[in-house]
């Protein structure tokens, strides 16, 4: 849960433009809207006022969180914290800790988040989440600087910054009840306000070639060319689930792209037919695998519906599945998946299906 402050890597000359180092990740800002974002970040990262970070999911709420940690004078820890992740009984020894017997199952004393930022930033994913009772604990917390742990009367100070994001509207919580005012107050000292992407269109095609070459990268492939139509497509396209949802768009499109090129139909977008082993103009002529085909077709259909986490599970199961249905043959199965030998490789290697030795090299130079 902690992280080594950032360090800014690549700062393009261009002030329209930045690409800021987020572990091995970058935060890409392009449009002008989102350099007007930037700069105001970076001027709350200097104080040590509370933020409150909104935007819809997949707009990169963390990854701000993370940028206002590394711009500030802040050497603790960066620590996160997804509220809705905790059931109602556990999330106060999450925040706070707890003392040994201090409920049932708690043999060991245990600090909770607040204490593991000590001197650094904790980011409260999903705040909209917290039950009321929570609600004004935190705040009491806010307001003295100090915790007690569950089952203990001793406060310890701590000296941690809260950055908390919400994909609700906290204001109609508030009004509904849901959400104290008191502590929307305390929370929102600095609001950061995330547009989503449909409204900072500058971003999509920068976002799109940073993803294409760090998952090239990560692939061990080269990186492939995007069509003209498939640029048209990315572009125009709404994208309801954010750079969340460009990302696994590009990342599909490169394991399944052909010729170095990623085309229209490689883009796994809503309402465009995607192509499949079947409709693909072959590189050469495949062998008959019927099977295989009705099991690619049917796995792109659902992936229509995903999850980031279907998402992955399907690719699994489509890689587990195809390679088994060619007996374990390395060039086999990277023909009838219509993808690179190298690609083949990373997603085997990813998914366990192969071991991440030099061993299988000599499998391969056997053709299997
Ligand atoms: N400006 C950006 N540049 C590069 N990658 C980004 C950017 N914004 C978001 N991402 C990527 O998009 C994905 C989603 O980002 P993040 O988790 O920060 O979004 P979020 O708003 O916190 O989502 P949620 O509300 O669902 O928790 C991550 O993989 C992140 O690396």
């Amino acid at each position: 849960m902690t992280s080594t402050p950032y360090a800014r890597l690549l700062t393009l000359p261009n002030a329209e433009q930045a690409a800021l180092t987020i572990r091995a990740k970058a935060l890409i800002f392009h449009d002008a809207k989102s350099l007007a974002l930037l700069r105001q970040v970076e001027r709350i990262a200097c104080s040590d006022a509370n933020v409150l970070i909104m935007g819809e999911s997949g707009t990169g709420k963390e990854l701000v969180a993370r940028h206002i940690h590394a711009e500030s004078e802040r050497r603790g820890p960066f620590v996160a914290v997804n509220c809705g992740a905790f059931s109602d009984n556990l999330i106060e020894a999450e925040l706070f800790g707890h003392e040994a017997g201090a409920f049932t199952g708690a043999q060991q004393a245990r600090a909770g988040w607040f204490e593991a930022a000590q001197g650094g930033t904790l980011f409260l994913d999903e705040v909209g989440d917290l039950p009321l009772a929570m609600q004004v604990k935190l705040l009491r917390v806010l307001q003295e600087r100090q915790v007690v742990r569950l089952g203990s009367r001793r406060p310890i100070p701590v000296d941690v910054r809260l950055v908390a994001a919400t994909n609700v509207h906290l204001e109609q919580a508030v009004q509904a009840g849901r959400f104290r005012l008191d502590l929307y107050y305390r929370l929102n000292v600095a609001p950061v306000l995330l547009p989503p992407l449909r409204e900072r269109t500058g971003d999509i095609l920068p976002l799109v070639h940073y993803f294409i070459d760090y998952y090239s990268q990560r692939m061990d492939s080269d990186r492939p060319r995007l069509s003209d139509e498939a640029t048209q497509m990315l572009r125009a396209y709404a994208w309801p689930g954010n750079i969340r949802e460009l990302e696994n768009v590009v990342h599909f499109a490169l394991i399944v792209c052909q010729h170095g090129r990623i085309e229209a139909g490689d883009l796994r977008l809503p309402g465009l037919p995607l192509q499949t082993a079947e409709s693909r103009p072959p590189a050469t002529t495949p062998e008959p695998c019927d099977g295989l085909a009705a099991i690619r077709s049917g796995l792109y259909r659902l992936l229509d519906l995903d999850t980031p986490h279907v998402y992955e599970r399907i690719e699994e199961l489509l890689f587990t599945a195809a390679f088994a249905y060619c007996q374990e043959n390395q060039v086999r199965t990277a023909r009838q998946l219509g993808i690179s030998r190298n690609i083949l490789r990373t997603q085997l290697k990813r998914f366990g299906l192969i071991r991440d030795t030099g061993l299988e090299a000599a499998g391969e130079a056997a053709g299997t």
